[in-house]
């Protein structure tokens, strides 16, 4: 029995979207998902219980991160992540090549894999295809992420097409070393930077080779929202029907919902938990800096159509004062409401695939909400 197999329930009448379930070793996950980001094995400021009360069905966690510090064999010491961190409901993992792109200096990348310095105490380190696979072995994640490069943006024709080649032979050596295939998925990284012919080449290398799950990569890297529905609408259509396809780093709630209407299935980003910790939040009239001086005297509730821990009990003024005299507690209660709010986002989004209105959705959500920046 596969590690990971998606489950079709039906597709939106009125749109693209479909209404799916992953299974996983360690549970179900409901699609269209949001999926929170735990780098360094926590959820920031959240406890598994809380994630569990606003019923987050998996979390992310970092190969690169936990790689430097504490050193994934620790982690597999520990019996793996799950059991490390507490959390036994699905773990996926990144495999550590975006981030090394995005935190690390001193980086060589060659075929064999890639030479950087930590960006914690500048240690020579070195990543490859079958280094990300030993690390997320040893994390013991649901899914595992193929090692691929993500090309910068915006980046040369040539670049982005050497880029792709070499991360589809990154991605058949993942395969090779992949040493528990029953328990754990591996997904692959579909690339090709904003050309359609590349996207279509990498697409067809990585299908070939018959992984549970694909990812689109190489999104959300600085380019328009534009551009990435643009990228998008050609390359959804190339991943098989019948697997879970995951949009990389997308998160604000207009691409949640356009990146659902496309078909994509699973997302993730640090978003709602990173504005939290200087006091913005995601509400139902659009973003509110709660640490603005405006609401010092405002004792209603963060967002009125709200029912969560931080709305039901606290007020903005209360939250403002938390957050300028720089209290944890401040930011627990802001990041508690923002993953609330996706996660509740995407709880109406598979409610309005069920009722073949995802695209009457978006239409109220952006009129009522307001269009979000990011
Ligand atoms: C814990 C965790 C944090 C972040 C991520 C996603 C990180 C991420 C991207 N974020 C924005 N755009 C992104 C593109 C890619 C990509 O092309 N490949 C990979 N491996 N990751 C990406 C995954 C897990
Ligand atoms: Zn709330």
């Amino acid at each position: 029995m596969a590690a990971i197999t998606y489950e079709h329930i039906k597709t939106c009448k009125q749109s693209g979207a479909r209404l799916g379930r992953v299974h996983t070793p360690h549970g179900v996950i409901e699609t269209p998902a949001f999926m929170p980001v735990g780098t360094l094995a926590t959820v920031k400021t959240m406890s598994p219980e809380e994630l569990k009360q606003m019923d987050a069905h998996i979390i992310l966690s970092n190969t690169y991160h936990l790689f430097l510090r504490p050193g994934h064999d620790i982690i597999r010491e520990a019996g793996g992540l799950h059991k490390f961190m507490n959390w036994d409901r699905p773990i996926l993992t990144d495999s550590g090549g975006f981030q090394v792109f995005s935190l690390s200096d001193m980086r060589k990348i060659t075929e064999e894999g890639v030479h950087f310095r930590s960006h914690l105490n500048g240690d020579k380190k070195f990543l490859s295809p079958e280094v990300a696979m030993e690390i997320q072995n040893a994390l013991g994640s649901d899914i595992m992420m193929a090692f691929d490069e993500c090309p910068p943006y915006p980046a040369e024709y040539d670049y982005v097409k050497k880029s792709l080649e070499r991360t589809s032979r990154w991605a058949e050596r993942c395969l090779k070393s992949h040493a528990r295939p029953e328990d754990q998925g591996l997904f692959a990284i579909v690339q090709g930077g904003m050309h359609e012919d590349l996207r279509r080449q990498s697409a067809a290398d990585l299908t070939s080779m018959d992984f549970p799950g694909y990812a689109i990569g190489g999104l959300s890297v600085g380019e328009s929202k534009q551009l990435m529905y643009e990228v998008l609408d050609y390359t959804v259509p190339l991943l098989p029907q019948g697997k879970p396809r995951y949009l990389m780093g997308v998160g604000s709630p207009d691409a949640l919902l356009e990146g659902s209407i496309r078909g994509v299935d699973m997302f993730d980003c640090v978003l709602p938990t990173r504005i939290a910790r200087n006091g913005t939040t995601m509400t139902s009239q659009g973003r509110l800096v709660v640490r603005n001086a405006q609401y010092a005297r405002d004792f209603g509730p963060l967002d009125p159509k709200c029912d969560c821990y931080t709305c039901r009990n606290y007020s903005r003024a209360y939250l403002r004062h938390l957050i300028k005299a720089d209290e944890t507690f401040g930011l627990r209660l802001t990041t508690y409401h923002n993953l609330h709010f996706l996660l509740e986002l995407m709880r109406k989004v598979r409610e309005a695939i069920r009722e073949d209105r995802l695209l009457d959705f978006r239409d109220e959500f952006f009129a009522q909400y307001g269009l979000y920046d990011n």
